[in-house]
């Protein structure tokens, strides 16, 4: 199946209930996004578009099957779009605001942007170093046994049968005068004799014949009185001790991970160990952010009703803690032209907008989708905040995240829509979903989820849990800025005690930082400096 496949428009007709049933396929989920908002392009602008197929401010929406042309493949536009012809912004005051029951489940919506790709682009070898972040596309087998040659696992002495030992001293120490015996890296050393010992040093290969490592701290060397030295020890050193024999951690050809594993900085020393120069792996996201907002300032202090862009400055590196190459934001006028030029030349896989998304005067995102042909895939979501997200396909593997200008709200679309896009495109796995109890009660909204902050706490009595935090408006960044994860609070709220899907965030789950290779210094935003809020 391609991604455009994917894209189109329900069959005609199919209706599924809003719960989650197990398998709920794509199209299902695809018909749900669409269903009794959706509309198509050209019925859109026949029909005038202010109304056609989108929910109206009394909260129902037109009925969605005698308006819908049936062929598959129709082009599908959300709520609040206007039709092609109407200038931006003119029926501002007739646009419908966003609503929450024709929102798609939370749920649904991270499915579709899931799927929204059918995966990512094929890999390619890089260096060992540009790696990180990226998903293995091929196993990690061993290129050589691991240890590759017997190897002391101490400082001491390679002993041969039982003591007392003769010491020797390694050929290649004669000249120096020095007794420091094998060292690590030294070519191999001549075979040991029976009853003989030789100094050796952590990481060294152990001699032919010899029979165990007896650590320094367990040996006595005594001077003889002809010449020569012997080797106590007290106890028996038994064979094999304190060797690391070859091929103990793998043998060449052992697969050490499977294709699909995330390289860590775990992954990418147990890689050099085992051989690899370069690993193939696929290529990270390329996004983009778009920051829209005429009254946001890039630094100082808020002032005459402007404020600080606390979205550019945190979005990038965020992006980065995700494995996303992203250049520092661009920061956009509110004019529909300027949005339409930069949609229209991005070459990013993902282009993310921030503000814009609802039905104010300036609120350029929706009319301009519409303008570019492309693809509603996901137009408002049933969550608090963040509710008027969307995800559009611009071209066959280009989509766009739309987050809210809302802080709060535009974290919210970037975990509700974004990460699970970009995860795909990065080959990434779906992480199962952690839950923990929750310390407090949190209040519910009737029909949506909530995001909510929270930390964990660690106690004797409870265990652990996740205790919401306060400063979680829209607005606000205070408590994301402080929490460990968000909790999923289901409609209608939950109880302490009750145990609750938790999403966490990129720097305290198992996401390898992705920066490297994009710069930290080219996405360092406007040399940004310091906290506004
Ligand atoms: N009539 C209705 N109005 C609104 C509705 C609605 O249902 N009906 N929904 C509200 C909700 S919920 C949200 S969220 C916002 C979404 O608005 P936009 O995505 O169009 O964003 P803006 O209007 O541009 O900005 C909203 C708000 O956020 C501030 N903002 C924007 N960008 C940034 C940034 N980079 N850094 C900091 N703050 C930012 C902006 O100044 C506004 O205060 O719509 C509601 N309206
Ligand atoms: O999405 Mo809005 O208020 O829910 O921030």
């Amino acid at each position: 199946m391609t991604d455009g496949d994917r894209g189109g428009a329900p069959p005609d007709g199919l209706r599924v209930p809003r719960d989650e049933g197990p398998g709920d396929p794509f199209d299902d989920a695809l018909a749900l996004a669409n269903e009794g908002r959706g509309t198509v392009a050209a019925d859109a602008g026949a029909g005038g578009g202010a109304t056609g197929g989108r929910p109206v401010p009394g909260g129902e929406h037109p009925a969605s099957g005698g308006d819908r042309p049936g062929a598959g493949g129709d082009r599908v536009v959300g709520r609040g779009e206007r039709a092609e012809g109407i200038p931006s912004g003119a029926d501002a005051s007739a646009a419908a605001p966003r609503r929450g029951p024709a929102d798609l489940p939370w749920h649904t919506a991270r499915r579709i942007a899931a799927r929204a790709v059918s995966g990512p682009p094929g890999p390619t070898t890089t260096a060992l170093g540009e790696a990180l972040g990226r998903t293995l596309a091929e196993p990690l087998t061993a290129l050589t046994d691991l240890p590759s040659f017997d190897t002391s696992a101490m400082d001491g002495w390679a002993v041969s049968g039982p003591g007392p030992w003769r010491l020797d001293r390694p050929a290649d120490d004669a000249a120096t005068g020095a007794h420091p015996g094998i060292l690590a890296g030294h070519a191999p050393t001549e075979a040991l004799l029976d009853g003989h010992a030789v100094p050796i040093a952590t990481g060294a290969r152990v001699p032919a014949g010899a029979t165990a490592v007896l650590r320094r701290e367990h040996g006595e060397v005594r001077e003889l009185a002809g010449g020569g030295r012997r080797l106590y020890a007290p106890r028996l050193a038994p064979p094999g001790q304190d060797i690391r024999p070859r091929g103990q951690e793998c043998r060449r050809g052992d697969q050490l991970l499977a294709a699909g594993v995330l390289v860590t900085p775990a992954v990418l020393g147990l890689a050099a160990a085992a051989g690899y120069d370069e690993l193939t792996a696929y290529p990270r996201p390329r996004a983009e952010v778009l920051v829209l907002g005429d009254e946001l300032l890039d630094s100082g202090l808020p002032q005459d009703g402007r404020i600080r862009d606390a979205l550019g400055p945190m979005l990038v590196p965020w992006l980065h803690a995700l494995g996303v190459e992203a250049p520092a934001p661009r920061h956009l006028a509110d004019d529909a032209d300027t949005l339409y030029e930069a949609l229209a030349r991005s070459t990013a896989d993902v282009v993310i907008t921030t503000g814009g998304t609802a039905s104010g005067p300036v609120d350029h995102v929706h009319p301009t989708l519409r303008r570019l042909g492309a693809e509603v895939l996901v137009d408002g979501v049933a969550v608090r905040p963040g509710h008027p997200m969307l995800l559009a396909r611009l071209a066959p593997r280009r989509h766009l995240v739309g987050l809210p200008g809302n802080p709060l709200a535009a974290v919210s679309g970037l975990c509700t829509l974004a990460e699970p896009l970009l995860r795909t495109l990065a080959a990434r796995r779906p992480v199962e979903p952690y839950r923990a109890p929750l310390a407090a009660a949190v209040h519910g909204h009737p029909q949506d989820v909530r995001l909510v902050p929270v930390v964990y706490r660690d106690d004797e009595r409870h265990g652990l849990t996740a205790e919401p935090l306060r400063f979680h408006g829209p607005a606000m960044l205070r408590g994301i800025a402080a929490a460990d994860a968000l909790a999923v609070v289901p409609p209608g709220g939950a109880d302490p005690g009750t145990e609750l899907e938790l999403l966490e965030l990129p720097w305290s789950a198992g996401w390898a930082p992705g920066s490297s290779a994009a710069g930290p210094a080219a996405g360092a935003p406007y040399g940004f400096s310091g906290g506004a809020e």
